[in-house]
């Protein structure tokens, strides 16, 4: 018997304790976590689909066919972003149960320790420092051997992992052979580019083995992980899908205070609602958290009156101070055929490898290309940190993030290539999120402020300079053929800002637009207890609170968020 409804007159009630809005990667996690009391009534409304026999969710190699379609995407874009040239770019969110886990690129990446330390400097809260945050890692994570059990030993430290949380976490379970090629440059390079043996320490600086949320050979997200048959069988447990939240609705009393949630239903004109005797927890993500909270009359009180929106709560940090990776990709064309690029240009290989992995779960349809991440620092007292203030988050965090990869990175290109594909670690640059007009049907502007910073724009310069001296070791000698992107008639710097500007795109983590700060802090959306400011009634829990991004991909943040915001939530109520 799962509790997931077909219709809003199936379900049990109109009333519950706790009403999840987004059954995404975190509100997963605190639906399955507060349904533990069963004592407690759950009901999410998620607006995507089921990820129920989803096979290109399920086979991590197939994410890129999965992005393409547009039936599990929100299907966004950007507004024209001045840092990319003014070209406006597709921009991905998951319209699926899971959220972004169930589509994402499965990099299974912590941050630095400076990075959480800094969350706790600035909401003025222990609890979310790097050593009160490490057990919730450990909560989340179930390590997993890889999909060939290959013998794991010297590439990750067994000390600072789990095998006893929820979402599979391994190493890549398919060993393409440039993989050896990236490890030999660690050795022949070791000063550029030091081996880290586990870059989930806490320092993740040089280059590891690549971590992802795969288990047994399937993506392994917050629907798989968290909402499995036997937690969506509990029965206070309750799941709506295709529920479009379209705002939250406060009763009368004299302080502010939301209690129920509007919504529409497989795309009906019809608005039902619902009531939350406890807790509305917000879970729509960096950029349905904020649209649903302007919809409710929360935000920039000029905004909100220039749309018409009746203001509750004059909020003027929500939307605001989003942040990306931007990321541009460097490849070479390679002397070999034994390349990721062989899935998309030989019938017969894929459909072996397919067939493979439906009988067994293990081949080339268990991982990415991806083999290993470096993490790099710009150098120390550079004459860039004279014009700018370092975003890194001390001195463990890197400014650069590179992706060693089989094959060129998330595209498909005729030939056989190995590709680096670098990003902004630590970024500069901010964007916000605001509404397009008062009809919750619109999507948001979204302007991810990509490479708004002239900084950001340095780090990837630099980035791509370090991914061209990557390939100088002498273990590429004979492999690499010949550089491809960017074009090898770009010799000057200025002539690689503008390569960059015209081709760089995003790594789809945006993050902070419901910002945490501190109790007293006349800025930012919620406290560090993820309650929403100047309000009663709501909790944010997903990507959105981060104050600052990460110096990693986003989703082991946003489940440690997930998991601790739970626990937050179970100590106000019990
Ligand atoms: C293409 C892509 C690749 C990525 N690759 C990686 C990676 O390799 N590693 C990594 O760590 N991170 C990656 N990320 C980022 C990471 O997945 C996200 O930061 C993280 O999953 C965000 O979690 P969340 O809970 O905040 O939001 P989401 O997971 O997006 O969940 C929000 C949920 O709310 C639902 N929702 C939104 N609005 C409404 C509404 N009005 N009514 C009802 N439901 C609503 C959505 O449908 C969604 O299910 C990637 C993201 C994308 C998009």
């Amino acid at each position: 018997q799962s509790k997931i409804y077909g219709s809003v007159a199936d379900l049990p009630g109109l009333t519950y304790d706790f009403i999840v809005v987004g059954g995404g990667t975190a509100g997963s996690v605190v639906a399955s976590r507060l349904s533990e009391n069963p004592a407690w009534s759950v009901l999410i409304l998620e607006a995507g689909v089921t990820n129920e026999g989803v096979v290109l969710s399920e086979a991590p190699v197939l994410v890129n066919q999965m992005l393409s379609h547009p039936i599990w995407s929100w299907n966004y874009s950007t507004t024209p972003q001045p840092g990319l040239n003014g070209r406006a770019v597709s921009y991905q969110r998951a319209h699926i149960l899971g959220g972004c886990s169930a589509h994402n690129g499965m990099f299974y990446t912590r941050g630095s320790a400076d990075d959480f330390d800094r969350y706790a400097e600035l909401t003025g809260d222990s609890g979310w420092s790097w050593d009160s945050i490490f057990p919730y890692f450990l909560k989340n994570e179930r390590w997993t051997a890889p999909a060939d059990h290959h013998d794991t030993r010297g590439q990750y430290n067994p000390r600072v992992h789990s095998s006893t949380g929820k979402t599979g976490v391994s190493l890549p379970g398919y060993r393409w052979p440039v993989g050896s090629r990236v490890m030999q440059t660690t050795k022949e390079l070791s000063d550029d580019f030091p081996f880290n043996l586990d870059y989930n320490s806490g320092n993740p600086l040089g280059v590891g083995w690549l971590q992802y949320t795969i288990g047994g050979g399937e993506r392994s997200s917050a629907a798989t992980s968290y909402l499995t048959s036997d937690v969506q069988q509990r029965p206070n447990l309750h799941i709506l899908l295709t529920a479009r939240v379209f705002s939250l609705l406060s009763n009368k009393s004299n302080r502010l205070s939301f209690n129920g949630v509007q919504f529409s239903h497989n795309g009906s004109p019809e608005l039902f609602t619902v009531s939350a005797k406890k807790e509305i927890v917000l879970s729509a993500g960096t950029i349905g958290t904020p649209h649903v909270l302007m919809h409710s009359g929360v935000g920039n009180k000029a905004d909100l009156e220039g749309l018409g929106i009746p203001v509750l709560l004059d909020l003027p940090s929500l939307g605001q101070n989003v942040s990306d990776h931007a990321a541009a990709t460097t490849t070479w064309s390679v002397n070999s055929t034994d390349t990721q690029d062989e899935l998309g240009q030989n019938m017969t290989f894929f459909n072996e490898a397919f067939a493979e992995w439906n009988s067994t779960k293990t081949g080339p349809f268990t991982t990415l290309g991806i083999t290993h991440v470096g993490w790099a620092r710009l150098k120390e007292g550079d004459e860039i940190f004279k014009q700018f203030e370092d975003p890194a988050a001390g001195p463990r965090t890197p400014h650069i993030e590179l992706k060693f990869t089989s094959g060129t990175f998330g595209g498909s290109r005729v030939g056989h290539y190995f590709s680096i594909n670098v990003a902004v670690a630590s970024p500069l640059s901010r964007g916000s999120i605001k509404l397009n007009s008062s009809n919750p049907l619109d999507p948001p502007l979204i302007d991810a402020g990509l490479l708004q910073s002239d900084f950001d724009v340095f780090v990837i310069q630099e980035a791509i300079k370090m991914a061209q001296k990557f390939v100088t070791a002498p273990v590429w000698k004979g492999y690499i053929l010949e550089q491809i992107t960017p074009p090898t008639n770009i010799t000057t710097d200025s002539a690689l800002r503008d390569f960059i500007r015209s081709t760089a795109g995003t790594s789809s983590h945006l993050a902070g637009s419901a910002g945490m700060s501190a109790r007293n802090a006349g800025y930012g959306v919620v406290d560090p207890d993820l309650l929403l400011k100047g309000a009663v009634g709501v909790r944010i829990v997903d990507a959105s609170v981060l104050p600052r991004i990460p110096s990693a991909h986003t989703q082991a943040a946003t489940y440690v968020i997930a998991e601790r915001g739970s626990d937050l939530i179970k100590q106000a109520w019990s």
